[in-house]
């Protein structure tokens, strides 16, 4: 069990980002509308596969057809929230990892209530920033990822703490919409739903700080994320990760 063993065993990340590059994980995205393109090209640069379609005919064959699934509330309505719903039907029926990312749960009470019933429906994981997460009870079973400047990643009693990324990241919308689909990758290559969060949490930190020493804006930024994404190795992982628990 890789949590609170990172001294010992430091390559569990490198080797859950080796299997999503070689095992290529089909992730359907039920994304706000806002960062759609840069959720889809973020997860084919680390080398999972996106899929985006929110239509209520099409969106349990899309599910069917996915290792993971990530279910975002940015840009919430009528169509979308019965969309979710018949997606986390098969995600439960199938037994596929899927993510909560609650996005701007905090702006508005219905859209709350509608994040906390779906907690209930046992995501694998839910990823929120500090405002939404404070507003959520996650049930025991569902990893807890509250990011910020120090991401923490809660299950079972344990906290894993990842310090690495770059202001910048906080500068460029859908950095934490990202941030879910890339669990959700991750979680389709390991039953280990801890670590795999952690990992890859700390894949797109350690990816930030790569893009940051060549990014001179948010402008600049965002491509070289995707570029440090695709060529992020075991050494940089190594080199960079700022991980205690
Ligand atoms: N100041 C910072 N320093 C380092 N990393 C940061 C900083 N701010 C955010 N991050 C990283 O950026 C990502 C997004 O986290 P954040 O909490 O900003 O999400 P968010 O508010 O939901 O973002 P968005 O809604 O734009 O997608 C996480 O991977 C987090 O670690
Ligand atoms: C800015 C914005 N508005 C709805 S979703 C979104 C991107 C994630 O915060
Ligand atoms: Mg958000």
């Amino acid at each position: 069990m890789p949590a609170g063993n990172w001294a010992d065993l430091p390559q569990w990340p490198t080797s859950m980002l080796e299997r999503v590059r070689k095992q290529a994980p089909r992730v359907h995205c039920l994304m706000n509308t806002v960062v759609q393109k840069l959720v889809a090209d973020g997860l084919s640069a680390l080398g999972a596969i996106p899929s985006m379609t929110s239509s209520t005919e099409e969106v349990q064959d899309f599910a069917r057809k996915a290792d993971a699934l990530v279910v975002n509330l940015g840009t919430l309505d009528k169509q979308r929230r019965e969309a979710i719903g018949l997606a986390v039907d098969v995600a439960a029926a199938r037994e596929i990892p899927w993510v909560l990312d609650p996005a701007h749960c905090d702006y508005s009470p219905p859209r709350a209530r509608f994040a906390q019933d779906l907690l209930q429906r046992q995501p694998t994981a839910l990823r929120a920033n500090a405002a939404e997460y404070g507003l959520l009870t996650v049930p025991d079973r569902v990893v807890a990822v509250e990011t910020g400047v120090v991401d923490h990643i809660s299950f079972a009693g344990q906290t894993i703490s990842v310090a690495n990324g770059d202001p910048l990241m906080a500068k460029v919308t859908g950095t934490g919409c990202l941030s879910g689909a890339v669990i959700a990758a991750f979680l389709a290559v390991d039953d280990d739903r801890h670590a795999a969060t952690a990992a890859a949490m700390l894949v797109l930190g350690v990816a930030a700080e790569k893009a940051a020493l060549s990014a001179s804006g948010p402008g600049s930024f965002e491509p070289a994320l995707l570029d440090a994404l695709a060529a992020l190795d075991g050494g940089d992982i190594l080199e960079r990760a700022k991980v205690t628990g």
